[in-house]
């Protein structure tokens, strides 16, 4: 079983995901075949089918419901001026062409966004959906209830015609346009009354956001909270993919005529046999967007489906060098990742493990060597609380002598950039706010231009310290809760009456945000609930389990987020170590290669796998913080360094 074509068949599934398709296409063969039932068994495919060169038909068993979801441009976070992104500017923030141009958006972007928006309104429009709210209502408003009834108009649009009153609005408006434009009530054209209509409807208090939505084919009006929770979507395989872009199934697609039958793989038609994998994705991101080859293969290992299996399982693998996969304790999201990867590119321990450094100087210069950059974790690193670890600032000094480039990335949440430059300041260490990237602000930036929520509900609520707050302001965003003093009090009888009706909550909070706190109550917890209940989105700085400090480890930020994990049923979304959205964050802002990076932590489960994630050219681990060598050294260990020392300063020889 060759590792290349396994990696050549995960690049592609990569990026059918990142192209947000809902079904690709491999070759058939028996090395396809196992791996495509091994990662449909482990749930990072939705269906493997068999087929010929165009789909099969059971890939669709229902009629196609050919629905659209327009989101947030999921693509912007790579090219904030795609086609993609301009569409989404154009239909859903209703920017016009000229106003893109002037956004920077270039030619090939404006075309496509006016070809998919032409597309999608014909589209809709075939598919029996009215292009916009006020269609809908001047098409069927004067119908009578029991008409409306019979033609299978759901409660919610029956609801919106009626509490309106908007078939008596239509006549008298249609009456009254007549008797202004001294023309017959039946010759008052759409185009005069819509206007007249959108005005009334707007002084009645009519929802102005279901005005700007469209109107379902089946007669329901997909207002926002349908477009959000689970109106429109594309949908294949009987499975709904929810955040799905604005995409419309190719023609050959849309004819289940012009599926392929399946059949039996014959030696004549072995060559024309493709496998059909339906792709999955999570809350907006694809699940199998970032597997990245972490090391080059450089030796052709020949598995059987059987020793393969033993591999992504945990045992040992091929005969002569361990081979051991990353193993998973991660978030559902980045299993699927480090599962790619186990499965794709595995940690490779020499027999002798790690390079242990400490008193070997010729080994430590040609480390250090190796690499441009370095990425330094803080707490257990470099100190522990207010206590400096020895020759610290010796050793980072050395290592800029060397012309060496210093990156900062820490998940201690409670401090900002400008927080920490003012402590390395404090400790004697030399070094910028800009070399500074902590886990508050790789959330900020995720939420400022990942997320990129309609203000005003972009809304955060805090359950953390200053550090967050301060970042949170520095890309514009509001939040509340975080250090108010007003929260940190007791739970009274009527706050919990007030959160239950709602008087004690911020109707613009979309997101609830967790980092270290040093000051927990159960009011801002059951707020925190509250929100989440409220269909908030879930994110964390960190989910750290512990934070060392002065020699001993106390409650980290991962204490702060686990009670709401625990009440609201929900796991955040990490944006600190080993979540590679912050080493993408890292990368974009500081443009370095990775093969010329090293990650130096000293805890196994964020730093180091963030290091081996990232596909960094190495990783150095320090005894000094949370981690012991114990458990990197010896068979089967899951995350394993490059290298490790009993001190960072021992690096200087
Ligand atoms: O609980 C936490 O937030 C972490 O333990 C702590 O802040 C880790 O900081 P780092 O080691 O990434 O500098």
């Amino acid at each position: 079983m060759s590792l290349v074509n396994l990696s050549h068949v995960c690049s592609h599934l990569q990026n059918a995901s990142l192209a947000r398709l809902g079904l690709t296409s491999i070759p058939y063969t028996k090395l396809h075949l196992s791996l495509a039932l091994l990662l449909h068994k482990q749930g990072f495919l939705s269906q493997v089918k068999l087929g010929g060169p165009s789909l099969p038909a059971s890939c669709f068993p229902a009629p196609l419901a050919d629905n659209h979801r327009i989101t947030g441009a999921p693509h912007r976070d790579r090219d904030p001026r795609s086609g993609e992104a301009a569409l989404h500017d154009m239909v859903y923030r209703r920017k016009t062409e000229a106003y893109l141009r002037e956004e920077g958006f270039g030619e090939e972007a404006v075309e496509f966004a006016l070809e998919h928006r032409q597309l999608g309104k014909e589209q809709l429009e075939q598919d029996g959906w009215d292009k916009r709210a006020i269609d809908f209502l001047l098409k069927h408003g004067q119908k009578p209830h029991a008409q409306l009834e019979e033609e299978g108009f759901d409660s919610a649009a029956r609801t919106i015609l009626q509490d309106h009153d908007v078939p008596s609005a239509i006549s008298t408006l249609r009456t009254q346009l007549a008797e202004e434009l001294e023309i017959d009530e039946n010759d008052v054209s759409k185009e005069q009354l819509e206007p007249r209509l959108r005005a009334h409807l707007r002084r009645e208090g009519f929802p102005r956001e279901t005005l700007a939505y469209f109107a379902g084919p089946t007669a329901s009006l997909a207002t926002p909270r349908h477009l959000e929770r689970d109106g429109i979507a594309l949908t294949a395989m009987g499975l709904t993919v929810p955040s799905q872009p604005f995409t419309t199934l190719p023609p050959a697609s849309r004819d289940p005529d012009a599926l392929e039958s399946e059949s039996e793989v014959t030696r004549a038609n072995r060559a024309s046999r493709r496998l059909w994998l339906g792709l999955k994705y999570w809350d907006g991101s694809p699940v199998l967007s970032k597997a990245r080859m972490v090391s080059k293969p450089t030796k052709r290992y020949w598995l059987d489906a059987w020793d393969l299996g033993k591999v992504v399982r945990g045992g040992s693998g091929a005969k002569g060098e361990r081979i051991y996969p990353i193993d998973i304790h991660q978030p559902f999201l980045w299993t699927s990742v480090v599962k790619m990867q186990a499965v794709t590119s595995l940690v490779t321990g020499s027999s002798s493990g790690p390079q242990f450094l400490t008193g070997d100087k010729p080994a430590i210069d040609a480390f250090i060597a190796k690499f441009d950059v370095f990425l330094f974790d803080c707490d257990g690193v470099l100190w522990s609380g207010d206590h400096l670890f020895p020759l610290i600032p010796e050793t980072i000094a050395h290592l800029r002598s060397l012309q060496k480039r210093l990156i900062f990335v820490t998940n201690n949440s409670t401090k900002s950039r400008a927080d920490y430059a003012k402590k390395f300041h404090t400790m004697g260490i030399p070094c910028s706010e800009e070399e500074v990237f902590g886990s508050s602000y790789s959330a900020a930036i995720y939420i400022a231009r990942i997320m990129r929520l309609e203000p005003p509900k972009n809304r955060v609520y805090v359950l953390g310290e200053s550090g967050v707050e301060q970042e949170l302001a520095s890309e514009n965003i509001p939040f509340c809760g975080g250090t108010d003093p007003l929260l940190r009090r007791e739970m009274l009888p009527e706050d919990f009456k007030r959160i239950a009706d709602g008087s004690l909550l911020d109707d613009d909070v979309a997101i609830v945000l967790t980092g270290l706190d040093y000051h927990p109550s159960y009011l801002k917890y059951a707020l925190g609930m509250a929100y989440l209940r409220r269909g908030a989105h879930f994110l964390a700085t960190n989910t750290d389990s512990t934070l060392p400090s002065a020699g001993t480890l106390f409650p980290g930020a991962g204490a702060t987020s686990a009670p709401l994990v625990t009440a609201a049923g929900k796991q955040p979304l990490a944006l600190g170590k080993p979540g590679q959205a912050m080493m993408e964050a890292i990368e974009g802002k500081f443009a370095f290669e990775r093969a010329r990076a090293c990650m130096v932590g000293d805890r196994l489960d964020t730093d180091i796998r963030f290091g081996i994630e990232g596909g960094l050219g190495g990783t150095l681990c320090v005894l000094t913080g949370v981690s012991r060598k114990e458990e990197f050294l010896g068979k089967g260990k899951g995350v394993v360094p490059s290298a490790y020392l009993d001190s960072l300063g021992d690096l200087l020889g």
